[in-house]
């Protein structure tokens, strides 16, 4: 069962992904009235750039992290930054309150410029999140494995997060035996959505392309993130 010190580290990563969340005013502009193209594209751009400034932070808080070689923490995030917002916008769509935010995140996400064939596989990922019902700690802690996937590209010390990612997949293993006990196969369900992630990964660099040709701008920090521009 899960020990004193996998209790604690759990706890932190919780904590740290609860704590770091866009702020309301910023999600808020989601409700805003205009629905063009163009008004959805700068209302996701603007809630994808909150939602990495919110990511590094996070990041932060995961033990041993920063104690990884710097340009290694660099390419962890630049390699996770778009699985990570999958993730995260996944919960939005799966949120039961009423924050409004699900219907039109949706609406705005469809009408962005993102052609049908990148739309479907994106909702049914959203879907298959939804219908795991993961708690939060869940959440947390697969955000974190994905956050440590050793082998992101330039990453040099690919032991080091490999300690790191399996500390953690120690603790979500254990979790998932307590909180779906009449579901043994659920932490493999689980990791199979780590590989959808990496499809969709994929997908977003040709979204990314498609946008560009349409002349769409993001922010410097996406640019930096994304190497695009
Ligand atoms: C540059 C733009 C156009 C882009 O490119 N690819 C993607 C993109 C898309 Cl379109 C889908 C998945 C991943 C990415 Cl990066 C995006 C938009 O990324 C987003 C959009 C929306 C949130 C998002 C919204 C609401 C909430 C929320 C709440 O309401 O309380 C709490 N946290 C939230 C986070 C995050 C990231």
């Amino acid at each position: 069962e899960i020990t004193k010190e996998q209790q604690a580290l759990m706890k932190i990563i919780t904590d740290a992904y609860n704590r770091h969340q866009i702020p309301q005013d910023v999600a808020k502009k989601l409700l805003q009235d205009q629905y063009s193209a163009e008004e959805n594209f700068l209302l996701l751009t603007e809630m994808a750039t909150s939602q990495v400034q919110v990511l590094v932070e996070f990041t932060k808080n995961i033990p041993g992290f920063l104690s990884l070689d710097r340009e290694d923490q660099i390419a962890l995030l630049k390699g996770s930054a778009v699985e990570a917002m999958f993730l995260r916008s996944a919960q939005v769509f799966n949120r039961k309150t009423p924050s409004g935010h699900t219907e039109v995140l949706e609406e705005r996400i469809r009408k962005s410029g993102i052609s049908e064939e990148f739309i479907t596989p994106m909702f049914n990922f959203y879907k298959s999140i939804g219908e795991l019902h993961m708690v939060q700690e869940e959440q947390a802690l697969l955000t974190t494995v994905t956050i440590l996937t050793p082998d992101r590209p330039y990453v040099k010390d690919q032991q080091a997060v490999e300690r790191l990612q399996e500390t953690i997949l120690d603790v979500l293993r254990k979790l998932c035996v307590l909180q779906h006990p009449q579901e043994p196969q659920y932490f493999a369900r689980l990791l199979g959505r780590l590989t959808e992630l990496r499809t969709l990964s994929h997908y977003h660099t040709e979204m990314l392309a498609s946008w560009r040709m349409n002349d769409h701008k993001f922010t410097p920090l996406l640019c930096e993130i994304w190497d695009v521009q």
